[in-house]
This record gives C-alpha cells, structure tokens and sequence, in this order.
C-alpha cells in the first residue's frame, strides 16, 4: 500500500469543550474518491476545515507526509463559505488563475501555463462562458462551480471539498462527479462531504460515514447497500 498523502490520528474538534469530531483516525491514499456522509451537525465540515489544517483541533494530521497547522502546498479546501463573492473584485476568470498563484510571489502574473491551467479546469467545470463575468455577480452556483475550477487550477494531490455539490443543478453535479472522476485518474485523492447518496453512488469508491466519530469506512459498493441499518438517518 502507498503511504497516505492524508493521515489523521486521534483527531478532535472542539466548542467551548462542546465534542463535534471525536477521535478520528483516517488516512486518504493518492487517487481515491471518498465521500464524508453523516447528519446535519456531524462535523463533517468541523473535520474537513482541521484536516486543511485550519480551524481548532487537537490530535495529529500528516498532509503530505508534513505535519504543521498551516495549509500544505499541494493540498486544495474548498469550504461550504455561502458568500464568498463580495470579497473577490475579480471577474471569474481572475478569481480562478489566482488558485495557481504562488503565495509567496502573490504580485506576479499568473504565467501562460497557470493561465491554461485555469481555462482547462474552467472547462472541466464547465464555466468557461462565465470567465469574463464579475465574479460578485455569479449566482451562488455559478460562484461555487468557479471556485472549485479555481481548486482544480492548483493541481492539487489532495482536495478536501466541502458539499461541493450544493447548489448545483443535476447537470452540474454530474459535471462535477466527471470531472472529479478524471482528477482521481490521474491520481489526486479527493475527500468530499456529500449529502446525496445518489451523488456518492455515482462517482465515489469509498465512502466514510460520521456521526462525531466514524461509524463505517469502506468501499461504497459495499457499504451503502447496508448503511439503513448502520446509519438510518442517512436513507430516511
Ligand atoms: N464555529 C463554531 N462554533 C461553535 N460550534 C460550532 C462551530 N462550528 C460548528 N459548530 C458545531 O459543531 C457541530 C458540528 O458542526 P459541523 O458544521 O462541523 O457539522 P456538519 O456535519 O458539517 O453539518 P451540516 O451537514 O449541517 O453542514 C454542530 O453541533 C455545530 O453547531
């Protein structure tokens, strides 16, 4: 087996010393697709935010085989952040290019090879149309499927997503589900939080439930068909 370009151990998320991730240990492998499945307040987006290294937690996370609570290059987060446009003056195709931006060298315009790594991811996500549009004026679907093409840019090994799904129509959605499919193929591990099961059938291999702490964590061909007893919540 490959070493874990994702390892946790012991992980616990915290509020005012109310529990909301307990004691997780998980470990995400280059070029798996794993859904986080689980109830409203689970902690799936308390998980996903220490996994990236942001946000209060104790416990260890190793992202890239790099301990340290700042974000790891080669890791791209993309949060549940319902209003992120106001604060990007940019138009779509600039919010997107600046994913491939070296944060150290933040002044420098993005070279052609970021600028074709933003119109490819553009394309994947199918926003291309929207790349000269004001980003403040996107729909909030439009804004999230530009921001996850502004991930895609980075070409991270890993990408922790929070509901990426959310908001888009079903077209969108299976866009999505496609063009995470291709990043796996070529090897980026992709953990996601996911509320349609019907989503997590149709692209994810391995599926993760959490309730605060992990219930169940295994293949999803194996594990959905019987998650009504394990989890009923989750097929009501
Ligand atoms: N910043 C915060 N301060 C205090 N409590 C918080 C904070 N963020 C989350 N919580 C609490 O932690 C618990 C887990 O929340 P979290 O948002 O991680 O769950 P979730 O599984 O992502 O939920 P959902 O599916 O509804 O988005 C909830 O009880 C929530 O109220």
């Amino acid at each position: 087996m490959s070493t874990p370009i994702l390892a946790a151990r012991g992980l616990v998320v915290a509020y005012s010393g109310r529990t909301a991730v307990d004691r997780v240990d998980l470990n995400v492998r280059h070029a798996e697709l794993v859904a986080l499945v689980g109830p409203n307040g689970a902690g799936k987006s308390s998980l996903l935010a220490a996994l990236a290294g942001l946000g209060p937690h104790t416990g260890s996370v190793l992202r890239c085989g790099c301990t340290g609570a700042q974000p790891t290059p080669g890791i791209a987060y993309v949060p549940q952040s319902p209003d992120l446009r106001t604060a990007f003056p940019l138009s779509a195709a600039q919010v997107v290019a600046t994913g491939s931006l070296d944060a150290r060298r933040w002044w420098r315009r993005p070279d052609a090879a970021q600028r074709a790594a933003a119109a490819d991811a553009m394309e994947r996500l199918d926003v291309a149309d929207l790349a000269h549009r004001p980003f403040a004026d996107l729909s909030g679907g439009q804004a999230r499927r530009v921001l996850l093409a502004r991930a895609l840019a980075q070409g991270p090994k890993l990408l922790l997503l929070d509901e990426p799904h959310a908001g888009l129509d079903v077209e969108a959605a299976t866009t999505l589900n496609t063009a995470l499919a291709a990043l796996a193929q070529a090897g980026t591990a992709v953990l996601a939080s996911v509320h349609d099961l019907d989503l997590v059938r149709g692209a994810f291999t391995r599926t993760i439930v959490l309730d605060r702490r992990i219930l169940a964590d295994g293949p999803t061909s194996e594990l959905l068909p019987a998650v009504g007893s394990l989890a009923p919540w989750l097929v009501a």
